[in-house]
């Protein structure tokens, strides 16, 4: 893993969908319509049953997708994801054993932080594109900005309570490099199957750096 790994796939597009995916079944359309909107990196939280089918659906059916696993706990989690084609990994939090896995993986990690001293571990670990989760119950944009100035060289995407109202603001701060949210896919949206409906709010998040 390198930083410039990680760095070409956080800048691919401004913002990764977070997926939690129920059914199987709506992964790959899923995949296909959030690539149609111009999203093609996502992150498929590890938080169902269907999870690990539903990445390697994506990875075996979507090429021009690149997705990822999210909400990666523990080593096994990790190990089974890229087992079933995820692309690269994110963990909501890291503790000390999460992180030791991390280092020892090949595929891009990004792993979670909420604080300074958290962020100060994984960096120097060697990690410097981090998750900032919870966002904005953690500080938002205003947390962002402070730790801009003791530790410059660290990038981050914020994640949680992001969307639309308030993701340009995190986009235009310089140690962001993309945020994630669930907006773009929302739960009843994807329920009903409207995958029109999909295209167009990430063709719509899409467009933020623009
Ligand atoms: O499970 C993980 O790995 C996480 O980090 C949590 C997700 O990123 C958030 O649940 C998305 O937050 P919302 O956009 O506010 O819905």
């Amino acid at each position: 893993m390198s930083d410039s790994d990680i760095s070409s796939l956080l800048t691919r597009a401004p913002v990764i969908p977070v997926l939690t995916i129920e059914s199987a079944d709506m992964a790959v359309p899923l995949a296909r319509a959030l690539c149609d909107g111009g999203l093609n990196v996502i992150e498929v939280t590890l938080r169902t049953k269907s999870a690990l089918a539903a990445i390697a659906d994506i990875a075996a059916e979507v090429p021009e997708c690149i997705v990822g696993a999210g909400t990666v706990l523990r080593h096994v989690d990790a190990a089974f994801a890229i087992d079933s084609g995820a692309k690269f990994l994110v963990s909501p939090g890291t503790d000390a054993v999460l992180a030791e896995t991390f280092t020892e993986i090949e595929i891009p990690v990004i792993p979670g932080c909420a604080t300074v001293s958290e962020a100060m571990v994984l960096a120097d670990l060697g990690f410097t594109f981090l998750k900032f989760f919870p966002a904005e119950a953690s500080g938002g944009t205003a947390w962002l900005k402070s730790v801009a100035a003791p530790m410059p060289h660290l990038h981050f995407c914020p994640t949680g309570g992001i969307d639309m109202r308030n993701a340009r603001d995190y986009l235009a701060l310089p140690n962001v490099a993309a945020v994630g949210g669930s907006w773009v896919t929302p739960q009843d949206v994807v329920a009903k199957g409207d995958f029109g409906k999909i295209t167009a709010l990430a063709r719509e998040a899409s467009g933020l750096r623009g």
